[in-house]
């Protein structure tokens, strides 16, 4: 029997710097553990890290693993202490400290609960990678990677609440929460206008605390959030999706620390992918269900990323029109919109 709960456990413990066992295989943050919990898990342990991050480190190919977000189990080596660990995690740090080594990857003899493990930090949002312990590690809390199937398709989303909410650019609006047991992420849906028989003009905007609150220059999400206001507006009616899927799914400090690598010259996608994580890692899906509970069945688009267009058809919305939503450039976006259209398929 999986059980979601467990799931749920196991980030939580993951967020604290707390040990976990996945299938029996005991594991331990390297981005939370701390001197003691680490000094405590036991001495001169294996590492684990994806194998986006291991083919930076030129690790990937010794195991010939083609997929960025597999498994790679690092040896354990004398030197490979806890800052070692984190230098070995954590690409930021590469220009400004030469890592230790030579580290060797070994073959893993439970690689579905490692591939597990990524997984789970990824929902944790941490960087993917752990320091393995043996088996008297005498962790805990003991989950199966099935819970962890379990947590991810468990939970369906239900509306909170709802008020009026007039805002700059949409006097006559209103808000709709939503809330999922299973998360922490309460997304939103402003609505516009009133229905009037038409199908509504939408947008599904991703959380940027950067762009949208700060106004970062580096993006082009707080000119789109905006402009999407108006664009429904002027549509008479429609509704904004707030995702709450920050840096495309990785969590805030998953997304800075992305930053910090194209400040070191690595683009947008090549910047996730050296941290272990996935160029794209949101769903779609939970637009979809917000709209159906919305009773919004058929729907204009404003996006420039057929993946959304892609995300909502196979959740059973139809996409009767996409309209472009393209807002001109400054110099510190450019090459990151350059990125999106040449390299994600942006419709630009
Ligand atoms: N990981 C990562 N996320 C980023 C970066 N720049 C922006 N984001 C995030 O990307 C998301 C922007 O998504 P959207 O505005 O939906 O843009 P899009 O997928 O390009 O699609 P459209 O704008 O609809 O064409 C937000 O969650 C931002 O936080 C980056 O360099 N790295
Ligand atoms: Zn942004």
């Amino acid at each position: 029997m999986s059980d979601p709960r467990a799931a749920a456990r196991a980030i939580d413990s993951l967020r604290r710097g707390w040990p976990i066992a996945i299938d029996g295989l005991p594991l331990l943050s390297v981005e939370t553990g701390d001197a003691d919990s680490v000094g405590a898990f036991g001495p001169a342990l294996p590492v684990l890290i994806s194998a986006g991050r291991a083919a930076t480190l030129k690790l990937a190919n010794q195991l010939a693993a083609a997929d960025p977000d597999a498994p790679v189990l690092v040896e354990a080596a004398p030197w490979l202490d806890r800052a070692a660990a984190v230098a070995l995690a954590d690409p930021q740090f590469d220009l400004a400290t030469p890592l230790k080594g030579p580290f060797r990857a070994i073959p893993l003899d439970q690689p579905q609960a490692a591939g597990a493990a990524l997984r789970l930090a990824r929902i944790a949002g941490l960087l993917p990678a752990f320091f393995v312990g043996t088996p008297d590690a005498g962790v805990e809390l003991a989950i199966t990677a099935a819970d962890i199937v379990a947590h991810q398709s468990a939970a369906p989303l239900r509306i909170a609440t709802r008020a009026r909410l007039p805002v700059a650019g949409a006097e006559d609006a209103e808000i709709v929460a939503f809330r999922s047991p299973d998360s922490g992420d309460e997304h939103v849906a402003l609505l516009i206008g009133q229905p009037d028989g038409r199908a509504p003009l939408i947008r599904l905007h991703s959380e940027c605390l950067t762009g949208d609150v700060l106004g970062s220059l580096k993006c082009d999400c707080g000119p789109q959030l905006h402009a999407a206001i108006r664009a429904i507006q002027a549509h008479g009616w429609g509704i904004l999706l707030y995702l709450r899927q920050e840096g495309r799914g990785i969590g805030l400090v998953n997304k800075l620390r992305a930053y910090q690598l194209q400040d070191q010259g690595f683009d947008t996608v090549d910047a996730n992918t050296r941290l272990g994580f996935a160029v794209d890692a949101r769903d779609f899906g939970v637009a979809a269900r917000m709209l159906d509970l919305l009773g919004q069945h058929v729907v204009r688009l404003l996006t420039n990323n057929p993946a959304k267009v892609a995300g909502l058809e196979a959740a059973g919305i139809t996409v009767a029109e996409r309209v472009p939503h393209q807002l001109p450039p400054n110099p510190h976006n450019a090459r990151y919109l350059a990125t999106k259209r040449d390299r994600t398929g942006h419709q630009l």
